[in-house]
């Protein structure tokens, strides 16, 4: 059978874990929940390197873990990345690269050039580690883990210890990987910026329960999940780019719904890309008014929830097929009867472009 099926049962004092899963063999899972809330562990149960009793793992059909079958760690055909780069440091970056080849045995899944060209490391193959930055040591790292040729790709916030400009610069190969890889990825993150950019789908764990699981869209369209709280919260939709306004450089991106001008980057007709609009970015108003904002839409009010601050709420619009999120004040959200089932205009102030959908 097709996909992950991974059921873990651990108890220790002060923590138990308790999941039963079934995820996509395609694409990136967000494994998001608060610290200790078990996500490490989790993965740790899919590496092997904890021993859930009663436990079951399978992956693409082949069991891992189950009654009386147990397939060690270094068996176990696994890139693991975690939050600090662990690269060997006496042997250069080609060698840490060949270390993790010689781990993949006949099963190549991914090449060795194939892996140095997904992360752009060519021209550091000779050097070693304390000679990188800590943005290429952890490229390096996610391309021993490639070079693996894994069928699964595990990921312990592989870019918590970098700052801004190295996350920035990472994350489109990650989206590569992404694109261009056909393994499934298990990726742990705290950063809604990281989930929003990279998931497919997204699991969210709480004293090591799973809270929700399902596909990202939807998941993030829920009004009772935590990762919503906090600045970041907001929308995701696939769109493809419609038009290109070289004279005020700006794209059009149509979404299943209604189309959003954004800031060109470049990007052409006909290329996928994936929509986010934070909600705070969202407003509601009973005409469209004549303000600064360009993106307009016609909705209807789906769902009201509360936010974290009182003085504040969460308002889920439905846009044709597609969901977003405003946020409003509640003393704006009574002035504009806002409840459900009433149609509002839906003002979009930003529009973040992220490629490929
Ligand atoms: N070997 C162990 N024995 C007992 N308790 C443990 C062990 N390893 C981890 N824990 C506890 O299990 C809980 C879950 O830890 P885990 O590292 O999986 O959380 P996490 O969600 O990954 O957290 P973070 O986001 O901070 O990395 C924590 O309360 C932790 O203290």
């Amino acid at each position: 059978m097709a996909g992950i099926q991974a059921r873990f049962r651990l108890d220790w004092s002060g923590f138990s874990l308790d999941v039963d899963l079934t995820l996509p063999s395609r694409g990136v899972t967000a494994l998001f929940g608060h610290s200790g809330s078990g996500k490490t562990t989790l993965l740790r149960c899919m590496a092997g390197l904890e021993r859930a009793p009663h436990g079951r793992l399978v992956v693409d059909g082949v069991v891992w873990q189950d009654v009386g079958r147990w397939v060690p760690t270094h068996q176990r055909p696994i890139g693991y990345v975690f939050q600090e780069a662990s690269l060997f440091p006496h042997l250069t970056v080609l060698g840490n690269l060949r270390y993790g080849m010689r781990r993949a045995g006949q099963a190549q899944r991914v090449s060795l050039d194939q892996a140095i060209e997904l992360l752009g490391i060519g021209h550091l193959l000779d050097r070693k580690p304390d000679r990188l930055s800590g943005g290429e040591r952890q490229r390096v790292s996610i391309a021993r883990a490639l070079a693996v040729s894994p069928r699964l790709l595990l990921m312990d916030e592989p870019l918590s210890a970098l700052d801004v400009k190295r996350k920035q610069e990472i994350l489109p190969y990650l989206e590569r990987l992404h694109d261009e890889l056909d393994i499934p990825v298990l990726y742990v993150s705290h950063s809604p910026d990281e989930v929003a950019r990279l998931a497919d789908h997204l699991v969210v764990l709480e004293d090591g329960r799973v809270l929700a699981a399902g596909p990202l869209g939807g998941m993030l369209a829920r009004l009772d999940l935590p990762f919503r709280l906090g600045e970041e919260a907001g929308a995701v939709l696939d769109a493809t780019v419609g038009a290109v306004d070289t004279e005020w450089h700006l794209v059009r991106v149509d979404f299943d719904g209604g189309s959003l001008w954004a800031r060109d980057c470049g990007l052409t007709v006909g290329h996928r890309v994936r929509v986010r609009i934070l909600a705070r970015d969202v407003s509601l108003a009973t005409e469209p008014g004549t303000s600064s904002i360009q993106n307009i839409l016609r909705g209807v009010v789906d769902a009201v929830g509360d936010d974290e601050h009182p003085g504040l709420t969460l308002v889920r619009v439905r846009v044709g097929q597609s969901v977003l999120l405003s946020r409003l004040t509640r003393r704006a959200a009574a002035s504009l009867a806002v409840a459900e089932g009433r149609e509002l205009w839906v003002q979009v102030k930003s529009v973040a472009l992220m490629e490929p959908g």
